[in-house]
């Protein structure tokens, strides 16, 4: 297989192909002896040719370095998509440029090309389609084409790095194949509500080819509006581009500049924005987002300080990890503030109007801080430590304006707060009465109802949608944990410590009768879940 590559290269075309190789190029090749494999490094698109060269074409990139000196380099830069250089052999005063880069802006730069036998042919327009398709179909398998183009300085004239009337040396399609997982976490994140787009160098056909394999693209829908070149989304006007924005799917030849204005435009939007990437060229684009997420072992420092998530195994499908995660906490946090506010809302409540009517409140200050204790450090624990689930993936994204108290909290919040306050005053105003008992039993029933109307409602909060609470509860060990401890301390406070407490002992009636009541918000928050917001 290596012999029939290389012997099809006509020698001098195989021999430009050497100089091209292994001296316009920042990867490096190094074999520390003669029967070990060559450790090659470099960017992924230089250490693909280098390798291809090395190991394909079995060629040797020492020897043009020992015999030819590089007096000029244009280095490769993400605008203008090619690198050059210009080198003499050593001793002879004639020189040559090289050039490798995005196959079809190298071609347009050539006016000759070398033939299969190696001969020099001018490209005529009619080569040039022939050469143009060439790569369009190499494009459509997902190849990323890069170009060779040389030309020989004749020692009388000036030696400079031109630009054009080069002659097309050869083509390479290099592969830079889907990884697994890809697919799947592309498909998670749009059942997420979270929009793809791929922003790329690659030529159009070879990114929409690639992003028809990642599942970005449909194979057979219309993608007149979703792909779109890097200049032409440039050159829109302002407007224009806020039209268009949301239908690109894919942007192909695009500069950093086009990354970092995409970002922009969907910021614009509106949108919450989250980018990925590993060269130096996403840099400005990863500052500007929302979310800058790089590659830890790919990405260039550049990008990481650029970042706020460094993504360690370079791994696509920890995107939707981070998504899962980032929706958990937004999510726990939800249900904590939901909690919280309920329990602030009736304990402020009951102790106002009981201060206001007879002048004494019914929970004192030691209870208080119990509640305090139970909602702030109990609550958060108990609430914030809930795994992500499974449906937080299928839920929309919450929009930058959205509030952080959503309608279904409030609603939430709003029942069982009215719920509890109806009750507390309820106890306070005909307690005594019903029961039979003195101010203190009352106090005590007011305060033992509360708190477990709090330890009750924690199960609610569990859920701001779901009308099931219970659902994956045998897996939150500390949830269960802090709901026990609480319900133990609450025991102890009324039954024992009643000095401390300012609590009297409950019999087992007047107990049955604070956790009737405070049960009762589990259907009451059943109920509240039909309402629609
Ligand atoms: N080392 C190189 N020398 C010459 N041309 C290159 C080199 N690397 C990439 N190219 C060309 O530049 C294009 C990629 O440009 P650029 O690096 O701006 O894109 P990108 O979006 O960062 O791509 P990727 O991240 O997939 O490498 C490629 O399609 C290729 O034609
Ligand atoms: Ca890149």
């Amino acid at each position: 297989m290596k012999d029939s590559i290389s012997t099809e290269i006509a020698p001098n075309v195989h021999e430009l192909l050497q100089q091209a190789i292994a001296l316009n190029t920042t990867g490096t090749v190094y074999k520390p002896n003669s029967r070990s494999l060559p450790e090659i490094s470099g960017s992924p698109t230089e250490k693909a040719i280098l390798s291809w060269a090395v190991l394909d074409l079995g060629m040797n990139v020492d020897n043009p370095k020992q015999d030819y000196d590089v007096i000029q380099v244009a280095a490769f830069n993400s605008e203008k998509k090619r690198s050059g250089v210009l080198i003499r052999r050593k001793n002879e005063s004639a020189t040559h440029t090289h050039w490798k880069g995005a196959a079809e802006m190298i071609v347009a730069m050539c006016s000759q090309y070398y033939d299969r036998s190696g001969t020099v042919k001018v490209m005529d327009d009619e080569e040039r389609t022939e050469i143009g398709k060439i790569i369009q179909n190499m494009a459509a398998k997902s190849l990323r084409c890069i170009a060779f183009a040389h030309t020989k300085i004749p020692e009388d004239n000036e030696p400079v790095l031109g630009e054009s009337r080069l002659t097309l040396v050869g083509l390479v399609g290099l592969k830079d194949p889907c990884r697994p997982g890809v697919r799947r976490a592309v498909e998670s994140c749009i059942d997420a509500g979270v929009s793809i787009k791929m922003i790329t160098g690659d030529n159009v056909f070879t990114a929409k080819a690639i992003a028809i394999e990642c599942g970005i693209l449909q194979p057979h829908e219309d993608v007149n509006e979703a792909v779109i070149e890097g200049v032409e989304f440039r050159n829109y006007s302002p407007e224009e581009r806020m039209e268009k924005i949301n239908k690109v799917r894919v942007m192909a030849r695009s500069s950093p500049f086009d990354k970092l204005l995409m970002v922009q435009c969907l910021k614009q939007k509106g949108h919450v924005v989250a980018v990925t990437g590993d060269g130096t060229n996403d840099a400005p684009a990863l500052k500007e987002a929302d979310i800058g997420l790089s590659m830890g072992i790919q990405g260039t420092e550049v990008t990481k300080e650029s970042s706020d998530i460094v993504i360690l195994d370079d791994n696509f499908t920890s995107v939707v990890t981070v998504l899962r995660w980032g929706r958990c906490v937004y999510n726990n946090i939800q249900k904590f503030i939901q909690f919280q506010l309920t329990v602030n809302v009736a304990a402020l409540v009951i102790n106002f109007i009981a201060a206001l009517s007879s002048g004494e409140v019914p929970l004192t200050a030691v209870q208080l801080l119990w509640v305090n204790l139970i909602m702030d450090t109990f609550g958060a624990l108990a609430l914030a430590t809930e795994r992500p689930t499974d449906d937080l993936m299928t839920n929309p994204p919450v929009g930058r304006s959205k509030p952080l108290i959503s309608n279904i909290m409030w609603r939430n919040l709003i029942a069982q707060a009215l719920y509890q306050v109806a009750v507390l005053l309820t106890l306070q105003f005909r307690g005594k009465s019903v029961f039979g008992v003195d101010e203190r039993v009352k106090n005590t029933l007011i305060f033992n109802t509360f708190v477990f109307c709090q330890v009750f409602n924690e199960f609610n909060a569990r859920k701001l949608e779901k009308k099931n609470i219970f659902k994956g509860l045998h897996k939150n060990k500390l949830f269960l944990g802090i709901v026990g401890i609480t319900i133990i301390l609450q025991v102890v406070m009324v039954e024992f410590l009643k000095r401390f407490a300012n609590t009297q002992r409950l019999n087992w009636g007047q107990w049955g009768s604070c956790i009737g009541l405070a049960a009762l918000s589990w259907p009451i928050g059943w109920l509240v879940k039909w309402i629609p917001v």
